[in-house]
């Protein structure tokens, strides 16, 4: 079973890097935290990065995970390539850019191109966002599937992590404590669907909310309120047509091994308490 401690980084392609800068600086309310040639690294916590714009194909999308030892991420290797997952080791160089120890990249069972890496950079300087968004932390990421049930089965058993709840077949499923790390929406292609950020409080989700709109930043769904994590929320589009989500007060689960999955449907009642519609197509078919 490969182990992942934590999602550390999402890595996606832009063809315009001067807008991408101003989306997640002025908007989203990162840090620029490097700049190199073609790529700008963001922080939204006491890591290194955990967004990096890379000048590229809008639809290149990368994330990470952490496993905690070298061993565990030779091991990891080892499971994958058994299993069929062509694996390839990070140069030096991508290493170097990266601000990790080691990594290794391969494709999840949809395609998503995934990297495991070993002892990433803390940062040794507070964050300090370049508007007061009220970020807290890069929290969670949505992957399309094109085969949902297979892929929970990757994430789950060859790797840790566990089904908290689902919305119809979508699973969102933890790897701590965290309600989820990782959900998986029915798509026919392969790529990161959302990025998340925690926000401090419903004072966050609110001025944001009014924010975006003076900004004519599209909102897509909320605010509003999850029935699976019981966080708030505000969903909006960035760059490229990527959502990006805030929410704040997502539940912890520590009932390990008693916690039961829940089922929610898949309708706006599933997706919010308070009534919102989401306004994006992986949550409503064709709503986008
Ligand atoms: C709207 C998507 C599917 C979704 C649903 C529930 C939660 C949550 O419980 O926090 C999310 O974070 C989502 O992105
Ligand atoms: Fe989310």
């Amino acid at each position: 079973m490969i182990e992942l401690s934590d999602v550390v980084y999402c890595r996606v392609g832009t063809q315009d890097l001067e807008s991408a800068e101003a989306f997640a600086t002025t908007i989203l309310g990162l840090e620029v935290a490097e700049r190199t040639k073609g790529a700008i690294h963001f922080k939204s916590d006491n890591r290194d990065h955990t967004l990096c714009y890379f000048e590229g194909n809008p639809e290149d999308h990368v994330t990470a995970f952490e496993l905690k030892t070298s061993a565990e991420l030779q091991a990891a290797a080892a499971t994958l390539d058994a299993l069929g997952h062509n694996v390839q080791y990070g140069s030096p160089a991508e290493c170097e850019i990266r601000h990790v120890r080691e990594f290794i990249r391969f494709n999840d069972p949809t395609g998503n191109v995934i990297e495991f890496i070993v002892r990433p950079s803390m940062s040794a300087v507070e964050y300090h966002g370049a508007r007061d968004a009220g970020i807290t932390g890069f929290s969670h990421v949505g992957f399309y599937s094109t085969d949902v049930e297979r892929d929970e089965k990757f994430w789950t058993t060859v790797c840790n992590a566990r089904v908290s709840d689902r919305i119809g077949d979508a699973p969102l499923m933890r790897i701590g404590a965290i309600h989820h790390t990782i959900a998986l929406f029915p798509g026919n292609k392969s790529g990161i669907q959302h990025i998340n950020h925690q926000v401090e409080s419903t004072h966050d989700i609110q001025r944001s909310s009014n924010l975006l709109r003076d900004k004519q930043v599209p909102i897509t769904f909320g605010p509003g309120r999850h029935p699976t994590s019981s966080a708030q929320f505000l969903y909006f589009r960035g760059p490229d047509g990527m959502t990006y989500e805030y929410s704040t007060g997502v539940c912890e689960i520590h009932d390990e091994p008693l916690w039961r999955d829940r089922q929610f449907a898949f309708e706006p009642k599933g997706f919010c308490l308070w009534g919102a519609s989401p306004k994006i197509a992986a949550f409503s078919e064709g709503d986008d």
